[in-house]
């Protein structure tokens, strides 16, 4: 790293720091904390933090299921199926090879986290997911008792499938929302606890 970089990364720190000490001294300890995470938030966290975990070179997708009590059952990200290795299955969707392309294997997040569910059925539930469900998810999606699809990006809104899957949920009373969050990042910082 150039020295000055490393100067500047250190300065920047430094305020960081400084910032926090400020935030910490003027914090009264004997109140209830006032910047702790609203629930949608953390769902919808929890979705973005499940996408980190995809291989997938392009897009990363997570889901997080809710039930009617707040509580997660399911979580999923775009992954390959068990048994089908991610360093032997292709992530390439350009390709002269027809079954070379990673869209006939990969498993959608959605799905994953519906199948990953650990509670009895999906009743009434919400799902929060970073990008609107294509026309499969959102099969799966009426077909599992989900309620309520919360998304954050639906920039795919003019393909077919993004059509198709919001003509399903319509038709099906699946109420769908796009997300606003409260705070436009969420910085984990594994050392916080130590201070
Ligand atoms: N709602 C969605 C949409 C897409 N995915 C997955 C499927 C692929 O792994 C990737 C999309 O790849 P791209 O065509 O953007 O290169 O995202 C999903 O899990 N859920
Ligand atoms: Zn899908």
């Amino acid at each position: 790293m150039t020295p000055w970089i490393s100067d500047r990364k250190q300065l920047a720190m430094d305020n960081l720091n400084g910032l926090r000490d400020a935030l910490n001294e003027t914090r009264d300890i004997t109140k209830k904390r006032l910047d702790y995470l609203e629930w949608e938030d953390y769902f919808m966290a929890t979705a973005f933090l499940a996408a980190k975990r995809s291989k997938d070179p392009v897009t990363q997708v997570g889901a997080c299921i809710v039930n009617e009590d707040k509580i997660i059952v399911g979580v999923g990200y775009n992954g390959m199926p068990k048994g089908c290795h991610d360093d032997e299955f292709p992530w390439n969707k350009k390709t002269e090879v027809d079954n070379d392309n990673k869209h006939l294997y990969v498993c959608h997040a959605e799905l994953n986290a519906i199948i990953n569910k650990n509670s009895m059925n999906l009743k009434n539930c919400t799902m929060y997911v970073v990008l609107f469900p294509c026309n499969e998810c959102a099969k799966a999606i009426i077909q599992s008792g989900i309620k309520k699809v919360i998304y954050m990006s639906d920039k795919k809104a003019s393909k077919i499938k993004t059509v198709a899957s919001k003509r399903m949920f319509e038709a099906a009373g699946i109420s769908y929302q796009q997300f606003i969050p409260r705070s436009k990042k969420i910085l984990i910082d594994f050392d916080e606890i130590n201070n």
